[in-house]
Formats: structure tokens, C-alpha cells, sequence
């Protein structure tokens, strides 16, 4: 088990927005988070980067309680990208190279420059490489974003809806990508989605969250007819088109 999340609660001031969350997740795999706008589905990524902290439960990263790991340490085990990010004056090559701070240690090495021109290949962004980030389109900034957390080396990467930006050729080479970095890294993707069809085409794992609490867990058996009625008050039927599962909500 790379992350084991036992009994959370969080409010924010009087608001409970999630409470008694339990999930384990095993190393490699790829979990989507489903549910409402409002569900508290950014919160629960959140405290599993301890950008904020639940007020109950336990979160173990890689057998250590997140609570006592320091931020360098945290930083090696976790990647994270946000919602919403912002280009600056910083190139594309640099942006990626500092996602290498957590394992640098006194200057830029020959490993930190290999696994940042790695990374570029990969997301295919080398055209971009000198350019600024505010000089990128959105997708191509979110591709330098994820690009960041992945030169991190982390052994879990949590992405808040990182096809948001995406035209759907993007959308699907970034969902392809987390897909492989699991299978051939063993990296483990915790990703927020609202699109239940690109969920179920690259996730081994579903978490439907439904007022603070998880409605359902488990393989894609998980998303059906009944559990998209409860959580999200559309009636859908599942079909099998050429072989591939798919949500098509009835109007
Ligand atoms: N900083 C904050 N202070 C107070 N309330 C907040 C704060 N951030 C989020 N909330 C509230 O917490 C609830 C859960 O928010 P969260 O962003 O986790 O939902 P979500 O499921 O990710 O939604 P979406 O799909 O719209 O991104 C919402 O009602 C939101 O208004």
C-alpha cells in the first residue's frame, strides 16, 4: 500500500466537508476521484499533500505518517498539480528543473539535467523548452505543470482535473501518459475528474465522493447506472462501444 487514508474529517471554520474518509491505494495504480462540484474532492488531494490538515484520521505516504514527514521528504514522495496554475517570466526548461529542488543539494547535477530533458521528451514540449510559461496556451502550460511533478520523481502524483485545459487530443496523450508512467515507473496517480469516460478508459480505481463521505470504491464496476443516479442526479446507462465502457447520460 502506497497511501493509506484511515477515518479523515475536515471543515473548513463550521463546514464539515469531508468526513470519516477511508481508502487504501496500491503502488502503480491509477485512482480517480468522482463526484458533484462542491464534494470536497480538491480538499481531500489537499490534505493528502498536506497543504491543509484534516482534524481527525491518519494519512501514511509509503508506510511514514504524513504528519511527521518534513517538506523535503514529503516533496520526494508527493507530486501535485493544482487546479489552476499561472505562466511567469521563467522558461519552460527552468520551470521543469525546479521540480528537481527537493533532491538537490548544493548545485544542478548532471542527473537533475538528464531527467529534465527526459521529462521534456516525454510531454513532448522540447519546441517549448526556452520559451516563458506566459507565453504558453493552457494546455501547454499544464503540460509544463505536470512536467514539474514528474521531475520530482514522486512515487504518488496527485492531479486536481488535469485535462481541464485540454483540447481532447491533449486530453487524451495526458491521461496516456499518466497511464504509462504507472505501468513502467510504478508511479501512482490520484487524479480529480469530472469526465466519467476518460476515468473509466485509464483508472484502476474509482473513489465516488458524496456529501464528505465515499458513496463507493472499487474497479470500474464501481460507475453504473444507480451509483451516477445517487451521486450525481443523472440517469445514465453504461454500454459497451467496440469494447470500451461508456457513461451515456439519457436527456
Ligand atoms: N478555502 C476555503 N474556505 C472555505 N470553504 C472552502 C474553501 N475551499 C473550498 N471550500 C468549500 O469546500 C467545499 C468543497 O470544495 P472542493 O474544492 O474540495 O470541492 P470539489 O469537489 O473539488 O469541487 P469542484 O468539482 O467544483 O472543483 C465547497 O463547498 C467549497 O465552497
Amino acid at each position: 500500500m502506497i497511501v493509506s487514508v484511515d477515518g479523515i474529517e475536515f471543515k473548513y471554520k463550521c463546514s464539515k466537508i469531508l468526513e470519516n474518509i477511508q481508502f487504501d491505494v496500491d503502488e502503480g495504480q491509477v485512482v480517480s476521484i468522482l463526484g458533484v462540484n462542491g464534494a470536497g474532492k480538491s480538499t481531500l488531494l489537499k490534505c493528502i499533500n498536506r497543504i491543509i490538515s484534516p482534524k481527525k484520521g491518519t494519512i501514511m505516504i509509503d508506510s511514514h505518517d504524513l504528519d511527521k514527514l518534513g517538506r523535503l521528504d514529503l516533496a520526494k514522495k508527493v507530486g501535485y498539480v493544482p487546479q489552476r496554475s499561472e505562466g511567469n517570466y521563467m522558461t519552460v526548461f527552468d520551470t521543469l528543473l525546479l521540480g528537481r529542488k527537493p533532491h538537490i543539494k548544493w548545485e544542478v547535477g548532471k542527473k537533475d539535467i538528464e531527467i529534465t530533458e527526459r521529462v521534456l521528451r516525454l510531454l513532448d514540449l522540447e519546441k517549448y523548452a526556452m520559451r516563458n510559461t506566459n507565453e504558453l496556451s493552457g494546455g501547454e502550460l499544464q503540460k509544463v505543470i505536470i512536467g514539474r511533478a514528474l521531475v520530482q520523481e514522486p512515487k504518488v502524483i496527485l492531479l486536481d482535473e488535469p485535462t481541464n485545459n485540454l483540447d481532447l487530443k491533449n486530453q487524451l496523450e495526458v491521461m496516456k501518459i499518466i497511464k504509462d508512467i504507472s505501468r513502467t515507473q510504478n508511479i501512482t496517480s490520484i487524479i480529480v475528474m469530472h469526465d466519467l469516460n476518460l476515468a473509466l478508459q485509464y483508472s484502476d480505481k474509482f473513489l465516488l465522493l458524496k456529501d464528505g463521505n465515499i458513496y463507493a470504491e472499487g474497479g470500474d464496476e464501481t460507475i453504473n447506472s444507480e451509483s451516477i443516479q445517487k451521486v450525481y442526479g443523472v440517469e445514465a446507462g453504461i454500454h459497451d462501444v467496440n469494447g470500451v465502457k461508456m457513461v451515456i447520460p439519457m436527456y
